[in-house]
């Protein structure tokens, strides 16, 4: 069984501060945003967990054997090194899609996204530490078959981009539908999902339902362990056997 922690980082009263007292320069908001994603990688990060950037304004981040104090820490120190700061809502469930319901509930229970005066709210109970098994957290590491030769070294760019995104955006879909997971895109040809317990059968299934609506073919290692980074690692050495023998679905305890 899982027993996911996820944490919804939110930045706080984001959309009126792009524009006051006039719209803000796009290219600051981006580096703005994707520094942010950076050090938060990082200090979520170095303890072992897994941050997706989904929208930039609002990421999630796979938070198993994180407690409370340290998200505090990582709380106050985005708040001291930025001009805007961030609340930080913990959720837990069976499955990704349980957890982040609770953790988004919990953050607009709180108030709006949108509210002068919701600032740095810390909320929700991580997993206790004697409920915490080795097998808390699955991670599924999708990669386009052969994407350099397919798709990158022969379309342009943007096409390719296509491509890859619309793997991803039947991906998400089938997987949350479907089996309560949550998928993110991490750059080049690679979607990593943070699933319940699912078989080889299921993953099979949801890398046909890719290979039939859009023709993009898909292959993945799966790791499970206490924590994101341990789980993530060995999904990628499962995938690794994929590469090698050619299967396309590898566990990595297997
Ligand atoms: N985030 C992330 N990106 C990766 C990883 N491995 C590869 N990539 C990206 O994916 C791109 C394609 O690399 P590969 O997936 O190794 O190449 P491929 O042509 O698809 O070949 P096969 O995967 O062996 O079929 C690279 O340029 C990287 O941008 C990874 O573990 N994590």
């Amino acid at each position: 069984m899982t027993n996911t922690q996820l944490t919804l980082i939110q930045i706080d009263n984001y959309g009126p501060w792009t524009v006051t007292p006039e719209p803000r320069r796009e290219v600051d908001l981006q580096t703005l945003q994707s520094r942010l994603y950076a050090d938060l990688s990082q200090l979520f990060g170095n303890r072992d967990g897994y941050v997706f950037f989904s929208r930039f304004d609002n990421m999630v981040a796979v938070t198993n054997g994180i407690d409370t104090d340290a998200h505090a820490l990582i709380q106050e120190s985005i708040g001291n090194r930025y001009p805007v700061t961030v609340s930080l809502s913990i959720g837990t469930g069976e499955t990704p899609a349980t957890a982040i319901e609770t953790a988004s509930e919990q953050l607009q229970a709180a108030g709006s996204a949108q509210a002068s005066d919701r600032q740095e709210i810390l909320r929700g109970e991580p997993i206790v530490e004697s409920d915490r098994t080795d097998e808390d957290v699955r991670i599924a590491h999708f990669d386009v078959n052969d994407a350099t030769g397919k798709y990158t070294d022969r379309l342009n760019e943007f096409d390719t981009f296509i491509n890859i995104e619309q793997s991803y955006a039947e991906l998400m879909r089938y997987l949350r539908e479907t089996h309560d997971s949550l998928s993110f895109f991490v750059g080049g040809d690679n979607i990593i999902s943070v699933c319940p317990d699912l078989d080889a059968e299921q993953y099979h299934d949801a890398i046909e339902h890719v290979s039939e609506a859009v023709g993009v073919e898909l292959k993945v290692g799966v790791g499970r362990a206490a924590n994101a980074q341990s789980a993530g690692m060995a999904a990628k050495h499962a995938l690794e056997t994929c590469r090698y023998d050619g299967r396309d679905v590898v566990f990595g305890d297997q």
